[in-house]
């Protein structure tokens, strides 16, 4: 008793000694509060008078000051989350933080008798703060000198003695944990013995509900993991690893740790795309609570091409017909859909005008034989309108006999240019090359083919006719599947758009600060405004990541490729969690959009989301999926087996409401149901009236996200979706954090406790 009175004495000492460090920060912000509103005063009174330099300075202090203001508005949870006890660095030299930069103890900081002083004590947060002598109190968690709170660890420890996590809410500091890098030593801080309180910081944030947003990992991104974050930005870093493994974070926090390296550089946008608009929506909380959201765009793959008129496509083909639309083969059709639709149903066969007092036609062989003339070159359909138009009057100027009347050059080039006026302002020949040569949208063309006739014309000896019938039947259906998002982007660039006037925008100094328009609250409208507008008209980024890669068809990847054609890249995937039937296809096609660009790969091994129990029997399925493949470690284990229960007297949607209340019962958090996609429908009726910490999800959906407790109904089902079936049940079963019941239906032959024979061993 008296030995845990001592660790609560011990602990609260260190609690208050971490609180006043906390309070000497606010102190310190709030100063600077009271500048930046000074200056932002000040800055509105003398609206924009002074020389350029002196207006840049000003308007990088109220850029530095609005971001400590917002900071502090926000209320983080943690705004200052680390610290790190190092020994005496090799060089002294301090770096522009204040930091020294050395990550080596200088030769001398361990004495003979395995003694050593603390050198310096620098603590990490989500931005910088010095004081006013320009001493560090805090460091931003992205700064050089916070890579050792990631990267050291026990085996590699550098100058760190004591790695400690600081939890706190607001200006109150709750509670710390440490890790010991170097336990060997006996260390001492200002002559007294280093401390160290509890263990198990990562441990704790694991251990936590679910909520249905994604939470940042910044206090306890691990070294692997950090490696990654803050890798050269240098053309492709490509990362790789099982479920659970953090890539959506590391992504998340890649964003932010780039745009503060080098913010002028991606001002050019970064450019997040991610499967679903549900994992968008899980994971569109992070970057702002890093502090970051003006330059980056999450996009699902449904909502990427600019045509989407009507949001965000998230309706599924079945998996027959989003095969072959996602298909490189579809390259090829569309090629010849965005030529074949300039022939629509009522497209006029007789061109027929009045010109120097003469009627002259142009039959339909005529016309066939000029408008194949003018698709033989490469250009966009849409810009060869010009062309198409140009031959028609050479068409029409050779049936008028005017062409051989003149001798003198100078007289024919007139009487030429007189005829071609008088013929193109006539309204029966601009009303005949609107109607013979339309300027096509792609989603017109996308309707076209919707006509089985006609994409069977399209896609002869390229598709079968039993493909053309399901694709022409899938694109009569009302709305956008999220594969016909990339056909539509790539009707786009077949097409051509015209030229359209660009709209003038008045020059305004603050512009040059990229990043102040989220900071000012006074300028908060128009800003938001200006925002949108340019992430509207952005149609290339400077820094592209793509999460669960695995999944991207060779369609989307061309789509995607597009975006980022003169782009750095970041790829994340695994790919034993593909739910395309042709992984080798796909990564063909990766492999283009992304060039010669050269590569570092990562691999990430820790699942830090699924308990070892679970862990265990997803990788059951690994093993049928992708045999050979190694399931990453989990990192912990809660004592709870996955439930196996079997379908109760044939009412499937009684046992699975039953199946989530137990669940609901179990876990504080969230649950999530995964059924096979085409159940997707009736599994939210059967939950409904059970409160929204329980969601129904399809197979599909469940890409990338998490949930307390899952309940994977039918495994067969899944399984037997699609040909990556299997691999998709992988996904399944992988997205929980603490409990999971399998629900076995018929066609899963489960044994006497009701285990699936998928997943039997
Ligand atoms: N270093 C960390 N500290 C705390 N939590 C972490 C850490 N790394 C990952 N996590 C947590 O583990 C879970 C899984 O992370 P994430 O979703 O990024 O994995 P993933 O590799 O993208 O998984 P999947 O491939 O299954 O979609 C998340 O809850 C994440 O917050």
């Amino acid at each position: 008793m008296a030995a845990q009175e001592a660790v609560d004495t011990v602990r609260d000492r260190e609690i208050g000694i971490e609180q006043e460090h906390l309070d000497q920060v606010y102190r310190r912000l709030e100063e600077k509060i009271h500048e930046a509103e000074f200056l932002m005063n000040d800055a509105a009174q003398k609206g924009h008078v002074g020389t350029p330099g002196a207006l840049a300075e000003r308007d990088a202090q109220v850029f530095r000051a609005g971001v400590h203001l917002n900071r502090l508005n926000n209320e983080f949870e943690d705004f200052l989350f680390g610290r790190i006890d190092l020994l005496e660095g090799k060089d002294g030299v301090r770096g522009p933080d204040g930091a020294y930069t050395s990550v080596e103890p200088a030769d001398d900081a361990v004495r003979a008798d395995n003694t050593a002083d603390i050198g310096e004590t620098l603590h990490i947060g989500r931005i910088g703060v010095l004081d006013a002598d320009y001493s560090p109190l805090v460091i931003d968690w992205r700064a050089p000198a916070a890579a050792p709170f990631y990267r050291s660890t026990p085996v590699e420890p550098g100058r760190v003695v004591r790695r400690r996590v600081i939890r706190s809410k607001g200006r109150r500091v709750l509670g710390v944990e440490d890790d010991l890098m170097r336990p060997e030593l006996k260390a001492a801080l200002d002559g007294a013995e280093l401390p160290v309180i509890g263990d198990g910081a990562l441990m704790a944030a694991l251990g936590q509900a679910r909520g249905h947003s994604m939470r940042d990992i910044v206090s306890s991104i691990q070294a692997e993991q950090d490696l990654v974050i803050r890798a050269p930005a240098a053309s492709v870093t490509y990362v790789e690893g099982g479920p659970g493994t953090g890539k959506t974070a590391v992504a998340l926090h890649r964003a932010a740790y780039l745009l503060y390296q080098d913010r002028r550089r991606y001002a050019g946008g970064i450019l997040i795309v991610s499967p679903t608009p549900l994992l968008v929506s899980y994971t569109e909380g992070v970057l702002p609570s890093l502090g970051e959201e003006g330059q980056v765009a999450i996009r699902a793959l449904g909502d990427l091409a600019e045509d989407a008129a009507g949001g965000v496509a998230d309706t599924y083909d079945e998996p027959a017909v989003s095969r072959i639309k996602g298909s490189s083969r579809m390259l090829a059709v569309l090629r010849k859909a965005a030529r074949g639709a300039l022939d629509q149903p009522d497209t006029p066969r007789l061109l027929r005008v009045v010109a120097f007092g003469r009627r002259l036609e142009l039959e339909e062989n005529e016309l066939r034989r000029i408008r194949q003339n003018v698709l033989s070159g490469t250009a966009p359909v849409n810009l060869l309108r010009p062309r198409a138009r140009r031959l028609l009057l050479d068409a029409l100027y050779a049936r008028s006999g005017a062409a051989g009347r003149h001798s003198d050059p100078e007289l024919a080039a007139e009487l030429r240019s007189s005829f071609d006026e008088d013929v193109s302002t006539e309204d029966s020949f601009l009303g005949f090359l609107d109607a013979w040569w339309p300027e096509l949208a792609p989603r017109r063309v996308l309707d076209a083919m919707g006509d089985e006739k006609r994409l069977g014309r399209w896609a002869r000896r390229i598709l079968n006719p039993g493909e053309v019938r399901r694709v022409a039947r899938s694109l009569r259906r009302p709305g956008l599947s999220v594969h016909d998002v990339a056909l539509l982007d790539e009707l786009h660039t077949l097409l051509g758009a015209p030229a359209r006037p660009k709209r003038k925008r008045e020059y305004d100094p603050l512009d040059q600060l990229t990043g102040l328009e989220e900071l000012m609250p006074v300028r908060e409208e128009t800003q938001r405004e200006r925002a949108e507008r340019l992430a509207a008209e952005r149609t290339e980024y400077a820094h592209v990541i793509v999460d669960e890669a695995q999944d991207l068809t060779p369609m989307q990847w061309r789509m995607v490729g597009r975006r980022g054609r003169h782009a750095t890249w970041t790829i994340v995937g695994d790919p034993a969690q593909s739910s395309w039937s042709d992984p080798d296809e796909a990564a063909a096609s990766r492999d283009e959009a992304l060039g010669s660009r050269p590569r570092r790969r990562f691999e990430l091994t820790v699942n830090y989301r699924n308990p070892a129990e679970i862990a265990e029997l997803a990788a059951k399925v690994l093993a049928l999926a992708m045999p050979g493949k190694e399931s990453p470690r989990a990192v912990r284990s809660t004592g709870v087996e996955p439930r196996f229960v079997a379908v109760a007297g044939g009412d499937l949607a009684g046992t699975v409401r039953a199946e989530a209340e137990r669940l609901l019962a179990g876990v504080e958090g969230t649950v999530g149901v995964v059924v096979a996609m085409d159940r997707r429908a009736e599994a939210a009726r059967w939950l409904d009236g059970l409160g929204d910490r329980v969601v129904a999800l399809g197979s599909l959906e469940a890409k990338g996200l998490e949930y307390d407790a899952t309940l994977v109904v039918s495994p067969a089902e899944i399984a037997d979706e699609s040909p990556a079936g299997l691999r998709v049940l992988y996904v399944a079963l992988t997205r929980s954090t603490q409990a999971l019941t399998v629900l076995a239906g018929e066609r899963d032959l489960p044994d006497a406790a009701g285990v699936p024979d998928l997943l039997r061993d």
